[in-house]
């Protein structure tokens, strides 16, 4: 059973259409990364799931019920970490896990909870004078009373350091082997990569993919990047090359178009010629095929497509290119 069916969800605010016809499904048991930049829908996605906001038109189950008639039996299963972090400033860390745990009907101890999100030796603390970290491990430590079937959450890393995201990430996994569904919107790619199962990438309010984060890469044909120092280069190899079978492009560092030169002279200034391929295969062929025109490569490095590169491409449309 999925966890979420979104199916053809559509909303709009007066002129704004922030999501159209979004349909998609997260299945129980699984972690998955609702990415997309700012403004793309994520946070109006989640607030109709939760029925804090009401769709334009389309349905929404979440666990199998519906999200409108359902809301309250969904909230009581399902922990959230919204965007925007709101505590209270006067109670303390234990007297918000206290309330949390009072709304839940839950006999979670706020003391193991606050433990969890590394923020016990503020337990006694008023909320008010906490850093935006500290405000959102709290959340995050609310979010997981009662043990939820269903961890929505917004932007979790949102005000984290470093290692308070790495610790988010742990948390996440050990949610989810506990069996939660984990449904987590960022903007950052590189974020979802360590613990999502699958991504879905939203853009103007429509799903642009849904996929592995493997999947994702190999489908925008990220491929490598590889920077090859000559002794020298023209112009015909430079369109040879663009020729291969498994080249996308090929440039010569510093020029923007050596191909437009109608003279065919050596394209070369002060330093030695560096070019710059892009390959999705073996970049084998591209050495070969210098070597075999008699140009010394006096040396290569190669770089992967970065997860940035293929959520840009995805969002933005522009081809992906590792750099
Ligand atoms: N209450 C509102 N009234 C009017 N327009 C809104 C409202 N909430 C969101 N929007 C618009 O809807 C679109 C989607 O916004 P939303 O907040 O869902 O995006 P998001 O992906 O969560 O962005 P972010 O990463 O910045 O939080 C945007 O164009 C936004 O300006």
């Amino acid at each position: 059973m999925p966890a979420i069916t979104v199916d053809t969800l559509t909303k709009s605010y007066g002129q704004t259409l922030a999501l159209e016809d979004l349909s998609f499904q997260v299945q129980e048991g699984e972690v998955f990364g609702f990415l997309g930049p700012n403004g793309a829908g994520k946070s109006t996605t989640i607030n109709v799931i939760l029925d804090f906001i009401r769709p334009t038109a389309g349905q929404v189950e979440v666990l199998g019920m519906d999200a409108q008639a359902n809301s309250r039996e969904i909230r009581s299963r399902t922990g959230v970490l919204p965007e925007g972090v709101e505590t209270y400033d006067r109670l303390t860390a234990r007297q918000h896990l206290e309330f949390a745990i009072d709304s839940k009907g839950s006999d979670d101890d706020p003391e193991a909870l606050l433990e969890r999100v590394g923020l016990v030796d503020a337990i006694d603390k008023k909320a008010g004078g906490f850093s935006k970290g500290m405000s959102q491990r709290l959340m995050l430590a609310m979010a997981l009373v009662g043990q939820p079937d269903l961890l929505i959450l917004d932007e979790p890393s949102t005000g984290l350091d470093p290692n308070g995201a790495r610790e988010m990430r742990e948390i996440v996994r050990e949610e989810n082997r506990r069996g939660a569904t984990v449904f987590f919107s960022s903007h950052i790619m590189e974020q979802v990569e360590a613990v999502c199962d699958r991504v879905g990438i939203l853009r103007d309010g429509e799903m642009v993919a849904v996929d592995t984060v493997e999947g994702l890469r190999d489908s925008v044909g990220g491929g490598t990047t590889l920077r090859v120092t000559v002794d020298r280069l023209d112009d015909d190899t430079l369109q040879v090359v663009r020729s291969l079978p498994d080249v996308s492009d090929a440039t010569v560092e510093g020029e923007t178009s050596p191909a437009s030169r109608a003279d065919g002279e050596a394209v070369s200034g002060r330093n030695p010629p560096v070019l710059v391929v892009q390959v999705q295969g073996s970049k084998t062929a591209v050495l070969g095929e210098l070597e075999d025109r008699g140009i010394e490569v006096k040396d290569f490095t190669t770089r992967e497509a970065s997860l940035e590169d293929v959520f840009q491409s995805y969002t933005t449309g522009t081809e992906v290119h590792a750099r």
